[in-house]
């Protein structure tokens, strides 16, 4: 039985635990990162890469087919299915290798090709050593622990009996050809964003979600739009449970008032974190129902072990800034342990790059925060392209009105949500925004009236020299 050891062992190599095992080696550590494949990151292979790719494609095409509001003729407008996927993959590949440079960048010896799991007895933690048997029973001792091992698709039960009819993001991608018609199972951030994509590619989608709030969006009236305009775009079935049977060569998806088959069935229900088979039972860990540790999101820290749990794995923000965020503290902290120092934690801010895209910043706001709302409906510039839909609502505190939140769903929601995220990280207020300078016409003008509604809910007084009204024409 080969031994190996190291400071720190980082277990699994995307992106939390590239970042882990990094910031550990600069901080001084002797290093291990345990990875199966090696095969690159989830973002780069199966994840925001290849969907934004498809979502680029799905763009071109709508944006094709709508160009006869502007006077442009395009004819029919004809979808190459396999030329679609073949292109995303060749620069799904592109971004591929370049995570795997990451690999060979690696300082000799740290890469250990093996699945790794924290053993019974031998995985006890004594003497501020942790054992972890690899799965060609090579045994590593390290100081400390970083467990990055990320999510996997959950596919239901009467789903996964469906075998390869059932697609996931780790099978999608790699189709030949698009499907002609399609069942998305599930309304969450990979359901939304793929099933806009495929629709504009021409399949014929279906999105069922047994939830009946899409993307988990906090806002009533957010939601209300962004339903409005999936609903534009394919049949929604919300509030339903899904029940597929084989039908032939198809796909049949039953619910409690209908039925209907499908080419094949994308299933996008959730991305549990990866701990089953980790052994986190034999680490003496207080684990919930899920099998999971408790995770201060402040050091990554599991209890006071010498473990800690970065990016997808430890299911807090599964996005991709914060697994490399939560892997550079991680793999600080694993160096530093037992002394580990906690850092500030970025304004939880996603985006969902459908079209137009869906963002949520900050914490849910209480019924103390003062609200402003910017309809994107009629916006001059959202207007002049034909882009005009949706809203923002920007949700501010007293007494100063300080920004503490928002959520978009309009045109450039992806940049509007960065210029909003980065004043929040600032402390800065609505007057603040306000008296910065704002081009016309651009859609960030479209702010300033939910800003100056925030000013008079708090109640703030404007800056006596600024024009307390709107110029036409925004
Ligand atoms: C379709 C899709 C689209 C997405 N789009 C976006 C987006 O646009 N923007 C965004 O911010 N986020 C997006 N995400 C989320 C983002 O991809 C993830 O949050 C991020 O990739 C998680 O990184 P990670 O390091 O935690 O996990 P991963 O990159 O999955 O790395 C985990 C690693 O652990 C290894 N591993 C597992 N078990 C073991 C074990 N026992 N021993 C050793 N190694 C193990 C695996 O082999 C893998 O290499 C998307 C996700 C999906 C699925
Ligand atoms: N742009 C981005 O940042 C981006 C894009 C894609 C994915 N992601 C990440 O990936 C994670 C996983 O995404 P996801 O969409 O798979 O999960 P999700 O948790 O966001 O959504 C899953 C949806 O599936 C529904 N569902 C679950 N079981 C079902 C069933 N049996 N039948 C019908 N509906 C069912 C749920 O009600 C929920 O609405 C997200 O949390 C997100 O962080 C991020």
């Amino acid at each position: 039985m080969t031994s190996l050891t190291c400071d720190v062992a980082v277990i699994g190599a995307g992106t939390a635990g590239l970042a882990a095992e990094r910031n550990a080696r600069k901080h001084g550590a002797r290093t291990l990162l345990i990875d199966p494949e090696f095969a690159g990151t989830t973002c780069a292979t199966v994840g925001c890469m290849p969907s934004k790719l498809l979502i680029a494609a799905a763009r071109a095409a709508h944006q094709a087919r709508e160009s006869d509001l502007f006077g442009i003729r395009t004819g029919p407008v004809e979808v190459d299915g396999p030329a679609v996927m073949a292109r995303l993959r060749r620069e799904r590949d592109r971004f591929v290798s370049a995570t795997r440079k990451d690999f060979d960048a690696l300082p000799e010896g740290t890469r250990i090709r093996a699945r790794a799991r924290f053993d019974g007895l031998a995985g006890r933690l004594s003497g501020g050593q942790a054992r972890l048997i690899l799965d060609d029973e090579r045994v590593v001792t390290a100081r400390a622990v970083v467990i990055a091992t990320g999510s996997a698709p959950m596919v239901p039960g009467p789903f996964a009996a469906l075998g390869d009819l059932a697609l996931t993001n780790e099978t999608l991608f790699d189709l030949p050809d698009l499907p002609r018609s399609l069942a998305v199972i599930g309304g969450g951030a990979i359901g939304l964003e793929l099933a806009q994509a495929l629709a504009r590619l021409g399949v014929s989608v279906t999105l069922f979600d047994s939830g009946t709030r899409l993307g988990g969006v906090r806002c009533d009236r957010i939601h209300a739009t962004l339903k409005k305009a999936m609903a534009e775009e394919m049949t929604l079935r919300l509030g339903v449970t899904p029940e597929p049977s084989k039908d032939g060569r198809a796909e049949r998806i039953a619910w409690e008032d209908g039925e209907a088959t499908f080419d094949r069935v994308l299933v996008a229900a959730g991305r549990p974190p990866n701990v089953a088979g980790l052994g986190l039972e034999t680490t003496g860990l207080r684990l919930d129902d899920h099998g999971m540790p408790e995770v201060d999101p402040r050091t990554m820290q599991c209890g006071d072990a010498p473990i800690f749990m970065a990016g997808d794995a430890n299911g807090a923000r599964p996005v991709l800034h914060e697994a490399s965020a939560e892997g550079a503290i991680a793999g600080r902290n694993a160096v530093a342990w037992p002394a580990v120092v906690p850092s500030r934690r970025k304004t939880p801010f996603t985006i969902t790059f459908t079209d137009p895209p869906l963002v949520s910043i900050g914490e849910d706001p209480d019924d103390s925060a003062a609200i402003g709302s910017a309809d994107y409906g009629n916006q001059g510039r959202a207007r002049v392209e034909g882009r005009n839909r949706g809203l923002a609502r920007l949700y501010a505190a007293a007494p100063d009105g300080r920004l503490i939140g928002a959520d978009l769903f309009c045109p450039g929601a992806d940049h509007l949500g960065h210029l909003l995220v980065w004043a929040m990280e600032a402390g800065q207020t609505a007057t603040d925004l306000l008296t910065r300078p704002t081009y016309h016409p651009t859609l960030e003008e479209g702010l300033r009236g939910a800003l100056r509604q925030i000013c008079r809910a708090v109640p703030l007084e404007l800056p006596g020299d600024s024009d307390p009204g709107q110029p036409p024409g925004l």
